[in-house]
């Protein structure tokens, strides 16, 4: 049977990459996917302004909304202190079982929870079934259609707290224009845009930044 794109990426990390180095997990997704063939990693411009983010907040307990192939999921993880997690949710199971291999690769597991189903379903699972109290930062990177929908669930179930941070790529391409009109006009949200490249390409994007006032 064809290898996946996915399983294409997931050989190159397990060929070119070293077990339990997060950096060279990174590197070598970065250089499969710019030189050989493109996908909808986060990437490396706008992984920058994901680790600033990321560093700022010092996060004990982060979400991210859209696992992929791991790759924004190990950029989030290399970064959390001690005793920190990052619980991932991603709908394709194709694709949450290349994760769970990078993750493993990576060296970041421990500090993982990938957790398999639509994210409509399992936010409100988040606080009895995985023990979470309120989420210290959010990475919106699934489909663009479920940014507004979810941030409003995310209030609903009591999860964010003042203070919570959300972080949402690719906001011009291929664009959330529901979400930036719901969090730029709500009251109960300070929002900052930061411009960047799409991943791999020359093409405009950027990534919004919502703090969440509480
Ligand atoms: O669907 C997406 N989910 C999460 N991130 C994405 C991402 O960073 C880029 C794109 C994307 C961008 C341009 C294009 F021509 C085709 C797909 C999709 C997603
Ligand atoms: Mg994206």
């Amino acid at each position: 049977m064809n290898q996946s794109k996915e399983e294409r990426i997931l050989n190159f990390v397990l060929q070119n990459a070293v077990r339990g180095d997060p950096c060279s997990v990174l590197e070598a997704i970065d250089k499969y996917c710019s030189q050989k063939e493109w996908s909808m990693n986060v990437g490396s411009e706008k992984g920058l302004i994901l680790d600033k983010v990321v560093e700022e907040v010092s996060p004990s307990v982060a979400l991210e909304l859209g696992t992929y192939c791991g790759y924004s999921g190990v950029r989030i993880a290399r970064l959390l202190k001690a005793g920190a997690r990052l619980l991932t949710v991603e709908f394709n199971p194709a694709f949450a079982a290349v994760a769970k291999q990078v993750f493993e690769f990576a060296g970041v597991q421990d500090k993982v929870k990938l957790i398999e189903g639509p994210s409509d379903e399992i936010i409100p699972q988040l606080k009895k079934k995985y023990e979470v109290d309120t989420v210290d930062f959010v990475f919106l990177d699934h489909w663009k259609d479920r940014y507004k929908p979810d941030t409003i669930l995310l209030q609903e179930c009591n999860l964010l707290r003042k203070g919570s941070v959300l972080l949402a790529d690719n906001v011009i391409i291929p664009g959330a224009p529901e979400f930036l009109n719901y969090v730029r006009n709500n009251s109960h949200f300070q929002c900052t845009n930061y411009p960047a490249h799409l991943e791999y390409m020359k093409a405009s994007d950027a990534m919004e930044k919502a703090v969440f006032l509480g």
